[in-house]
């Protein structure tokens, strides 16, 4: 069986590699020249890597062509909140076009696949206290460009699942955590400035942004695996919600970090990591998803936690 990756070089896609590779699939992934390969470096004698612009449909249809997977997963996006802020067209751009670029080229080149979607917990947006624990068939209301990047990315999904009947699984992970996380992502954020702190590679400061927010972690190695699952499981067109049904205060994650390390540390908010809105709290239901493919979290956030902190103390 060939899984083609893309994102292959990002967070969640080098440790999709290492799934599929222990399942003995044969792992295909999209790179572009400035693909940085530190995450999958270890895993390089085990894959194929092909260089594919997927803002550009030419490329991508000649890779498609050329490779005939049996699954894609797209995870490649641009998923730093903030970022949209900046740069909404961009983020827009090429959250969509890209997408588009691969539904296409599946469906132009007559080819027989499933396509697992990477859309988000954002899509949700703003929530009324009575929609906690949020569902699938919850209103979306996206609160930042990306979420709304995500939004169409979702529905792209089901329209060209319903129009063409290609096999489109949409995922709406909650935001996730493990190691290799992106350093501008709030935990590995902060485990990074703990780590730069026990090695007195920063003052004992952590800047912070909003603390109040509340957000439903899961451990990368479970979602990916959801990933699969739903593939190997899940009904096309549809949409599942992978969270872990537990709700943290950023605060209450922060200080989980604190009590890994024995520095005295003190907490300053930094008015530039504040956002022009922020989702206030998630909470994600997924029983669809467990209904359907038996999927549970396994890994408890402290362990995720810990993992991440080690990962940053071997680094900085
Ligand atoms: C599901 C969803 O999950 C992720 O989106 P996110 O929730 O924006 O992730 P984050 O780690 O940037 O922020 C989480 C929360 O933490 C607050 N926060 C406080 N202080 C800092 C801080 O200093 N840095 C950051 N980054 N956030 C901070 C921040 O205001 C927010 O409330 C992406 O994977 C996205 O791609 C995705 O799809």
């Amino acid at each position: 069986m060939k899984a083609l990756l893309t994102g292959i070089t990002g967070f969640a896609g080098s440790h999709m590699t290492e799934f599929l590779l222990a399942k003995n699939v044969e792992v295909i992934g999209t790179v572009r020249q400035r693909s940085r390969m530190d995450h999958i470096r270890h895993l390089l004698k085990d894959i194929h890597l092909y260089d594919c612009e997927l803002r550009d449909s030419f490329s991508v249809r000649t890779l498609i062509e050329r490779v005939k997977p049996d699954l894609i997963f797209h995870l490649a996006a641009q998923s730093f909140v903030p970022t949209s802020w900046n740069s909404p067209i961009d983020t827009i751009q090429n959250n969509i076009n890209c997408q588009l670029n691969i539904f296409e080229a599946v469906r132009r080149c007559g080819i027989d696949c499933k396509i697992q979607i990477a859309c988000s917990s954002e899509v949700y947006g703003r929530l009324e206290p009575h929609e906690i624990p949020i569902k699938e068939t919850n209103p979306l209301r996206p609160l930042s460009p990306y979420a709304v990047s995500k939004v169409a990315q979702d529905y792209l999904g089901y329209q060209y699942h319903q129009s063409y009947g290609l096999n489109v699984i949409r995922t709406r992970a909650f935001n996730h955590s493990g190691p290799r996380r992106g350093e501008h992502f709030v935990t590995s954020n902060f485990a990074k400035q703990i780590a730069q702190i026990e090695k007195g590679k920063q003052p004992p400061v952590v800047s912070v942004g909003n603390l109040q927010a509340q957000r439903d972690f899961t451990d990368v190695r479970d979602v990916v695996r959801a990933y699969w699952l739903v593939l190997e499981k899940g009904e096309p067109g549809e949409c599942y919600n992978i969270a872990s049904g537990t709700s943290w205060s950023i605060k209450e994650m922060l200080d989980k970090l604190l009590a890994l390390s024995t520095v005295e540390i003190e907490i300053k908010e930094d008015p530039a990591r504040l956002r022009p809105s922020d989702v206030e709290i998630w909470l994600g239901d997924y029983s669809k998803l467990h209904a359907q493919t038996g999927w549970r979290p396994e890994i408890p956030f402290d362990q995720t936690l810990s993992d991440l902190l080690n990962y940053w103390r071997e680094r900085v």
